[in-house]
């Protein structure tokens, strides 16, 4: 199977450089419209595609970026790979503004949004118990080093509904109570439909701040935040220039079993199953469903 590494571009990303033959193109999803067209080409012979997780101008705010199209529209075209950039606040001091980490564990808190592309008609359950792919997380910590960015392995990601930041309590709760070492208002339920859709994801954080709990720095400030996403994301990019020659333009079946997520899943009775709903789960399950 060929590669094809999908990046999902959060705030302060709206595109990525140095594609070959780069083209926006507009996906047609069953799930809805995408944040924006997907960025196409090849990056040292390996397919690439961006998608700007909040659309270029920065629209879609984090409750309406519409998760499951993008999560579909990616596979559609032959994703095989995601990554997920996006800002983050910090709970642990040597995770400081313009370090980056390579998330591996989330809690969940958002309550406003679409879940998962199953229900009724036909019903899944996946694993999310581990819910990033540690060989594309090896990969991205390896690039992210090698274009001198100081990056940490593994971090717990409490994603919350926003758009307002934590309050103080709730910030001090995530770090002491609960073991959260950054926050954020998109990687869920991202990472969710990424496993449901049998992609293997990454999350890489790309620290703004220290949210609201740190003494020294009081109140989340939007404008600080931006001085630093714009710092982050040349950075990011310089992380994605490095992931092709790490991956590889053929891909084995991925060793933690991310694409092979929906092998059990799937519990409704096909004769019971929903026509229309197999129809929307043509490019997430049609490999369980066409068989
Ligand atoms: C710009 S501050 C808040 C905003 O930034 C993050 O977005 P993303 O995860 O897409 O980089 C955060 O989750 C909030 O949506
Ligand atoms: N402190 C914070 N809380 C939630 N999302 C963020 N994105 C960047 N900083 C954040």
């Amino acid at each position: 199977m060929d590669t094809m590494i999908g990046v999902i571009g959060g705030s302060g990303i709206y595109d990525i450089d140095g594609l070959q033959d780069a083209r926006w193109t507009a996906v047609d999803s069953p799930w809805g419209t995408p944040s924006d067209e997907i960025l196409t080409g090849t990056l040292g012979g390996v397919r690439m595609a961006f998608l700007p997780r909040h659309g270029r101008g920065h629209v879609h705010s984090p409750t309406t970026v519409p998760y499951r199209a993008n999560i579909d529209a990616l596979k559609r075209i032959g994703v095989t790979d995601v990554i997920s950039v996006s800002a983050c606040g910090s709970f642990r001091e040597h995770m400081a503004p313009g370090d980056f980490v390579v998330v591996d564990q989330f809690i969940d808190r958002t309550f406003a949004r679409e879940k998962s592309f199953f229900g009724t008609g036909c019903v899944a359950h996946v694993s999310v118990a581990h819910p990033t792919c540690p060989r594309l997380g090896d990969a991205c910590f390896t690039a992210a080093q090698d274009a001198g960015i100081t990056i940490h392995k593994g971090g717990t990601y409490l994603a919350m509904e926003g758009p307002q930041f934590s309050t103080l309590a709730e910030s001090k709760m995530y770090r002491d109570s609960w073991g959260c070492d950054v926050i954020g208002m998109t990687n869920m339920p991202e990472a969710k439909l990424a496993r449901e859709a049998e992609l293997c994801y990454a999350s890489i954080a790309m620290v703004t701040d220290y949210d609201s709990w740190h003494p020294d720095h009081g109140a989340v400030d939007v404008s600080e935040i931006i001085r630093i996403l714009m710092g982050n994301a040349q950075k990011g990019r310089e992380m994605v220039r490095r992931l092709p020659a790490l991956l590889g333009p053929d891909r084995a079946p991925c060793p933690h079993g991310c694409d092979r997520a929906l092998d059990h899943a799937i519990l409704t009775a096909p004769d019971k199953r929903d026509p229309a709903l197999l129809a929307r789960l043509d490019a997430v399950a049609g490999r369980m469903l066409n068989t």
